[in-house]
């Protein structure tokens, strides 16, 4: 596949804020810094402030604070076509009397260029999108997934120094929504395209980003990449709102080989970084929990979920519970007794 030759932009977000009419604050100043070529998603639950800071890199809404940057033009005053950004909706609204071709070309129609380059245009971006074979239907004769496939390539024919997308697989089914979610993951990775993604779903988020910036209410509570976020969240919203976690409560006691972390029903080195003897709160993925032979802490096993790949296990202990992935062919069973280990460096202070 050919590389798309777009020239990429940074997007600089400097103390921009939004406080509605009615009063509702939906961000805090907020800076932000995109890099050319990067794809960043904006993740955070319903209400955050992810699609208003979208919206107002597109122009949508205004800020009531701050300035919004593209490559070196301020946009913060320009109506959204004059920023050069191609936007895709959770909704894609194709024109259903057009075929697939026609839908894409309406985008570069706008665009003087000549028709040999339209047509070169229109077969990159049908191949890019796998679509070639689908150029004669109408949008009613596609699948939610392949709408949404044209519903970009034409976005991306008005050749965009910005990409912006809000949830544009939210109205999908899981299953496509699976599927679509790997393709645009390989597609970000060809384009080189400079892009702003919102979605509430960590998977996708995971998937797709170079860059995850974690919102809740209005502020970023962290930045960085999926792996970052993943391993070592900043605060125990990350730490939650990201996968699959446990929330163990804890006593930081003074030890003469340093400080301890004692779960109740087990002791480890405590490696946080706040000196002082306190109750905290730890956290802990599912797959990092082990079953072992020997030593370790003995844990009841309360119930076991099969799902295909693995089986999540809750077990308890010490009036603890623990969630628990192992894998599909482990012999475990509801009421058993089991001996789990943790290590040390994986709990996560957050
Ligand atoms: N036009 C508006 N007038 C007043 N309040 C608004 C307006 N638009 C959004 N809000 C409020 O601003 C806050 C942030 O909304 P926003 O749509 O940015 O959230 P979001 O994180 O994208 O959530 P969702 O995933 O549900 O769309 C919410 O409290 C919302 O109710």
């Amino acid at each position: 596949m050919e590389e798309s030759t777009v020239q990429s932009m940074e997007i600089a977000i400097r103390g921009v804020s939004k406080t509605f009419q009615d009063g509702t604050t939906a961000l805090q100043p907020i800076d932000l810094q995109v890099a050319a070529g990067e794809v960043l998603v904006l993740l955070g639950p319903s209400g955050c402030g992810k699609s208003t800071l979208l919206r107002m890199i597109a122009g949508l809404e205004q800020p009531t604070a701050g300035r919004i940057l593209i490559g070196d033009r301020d946009v913060t005053q320009l109506p959204p076509e004059k920023r050069g950004i191609g936007f895709v909706f959770q909704q894609y609204a194709l024109f259903p009397t057009m075929t697939v071709e026609e839908n894409i070309m309406f985008g570069m129609k706008l665009r003087k260029i000549g028709k040999q380059e339209q047509k070169a245009k229109l077969e990159e971006l049908l191949a890019l999108m796998n679509l070639t074979e689908l150029r004669k239907r109408l949008p009613i004769q596609l699948s939610g997934g392949q709408q949404q496939r044209v519903a970009i390539a034409r976005v991306l024919a008005t050749d965009p120094m910005i990409l912006l997308m809000d949830e544009p697989l939210t109205a999908l089914d899981a299953k496509l929504k699976e599927h679509l979610r790997l393709e645009l993951a390989q597609l970000f990775r060809k384009l080189h395209i400079t892009t702003v993604y919102v979605t509430h779903d960590q998977t996708e988020a995971m998937a797709i980003a170079d860059r995850i910036v974690v919102m809740n209410k209005g502020v970023i509570e962290q930045s960085g990449t999926p792996k970052e976020i993943y391993l070592k969240p900043k605060s125990s919203f990350v730490a939650q709102f990201v996968g699959q976690v446990n929330r163990l409560r804890a006593k930081v006691k003074t030890a003469e080989r340093g400080n301890v972390l004692d779960l109740g029903f087990y002791q480890l080195p405590y490696k946080g970084e706040s000196r002082a003897v306190a109750d905290i709160d730890v956290f802990l993925r599912p797959e990092d929990v082990y079953l072992t032979q020997e030593a370790g802490f003995s844990a009841r096993v309360q119930d076991v979920i099969f799902l295909g790949d693995h089986y999540r296990v809750i077990a308890e202990s010490g009036g603890q519970k623990l969630v628990i992935d192992v894998g599909n062919d482990t012999l475990i069973h509801e009421g058993d007794q089991v001996q789990l280990e943790i290590r040390e460096d994986k709990i996560i202070y957050a």
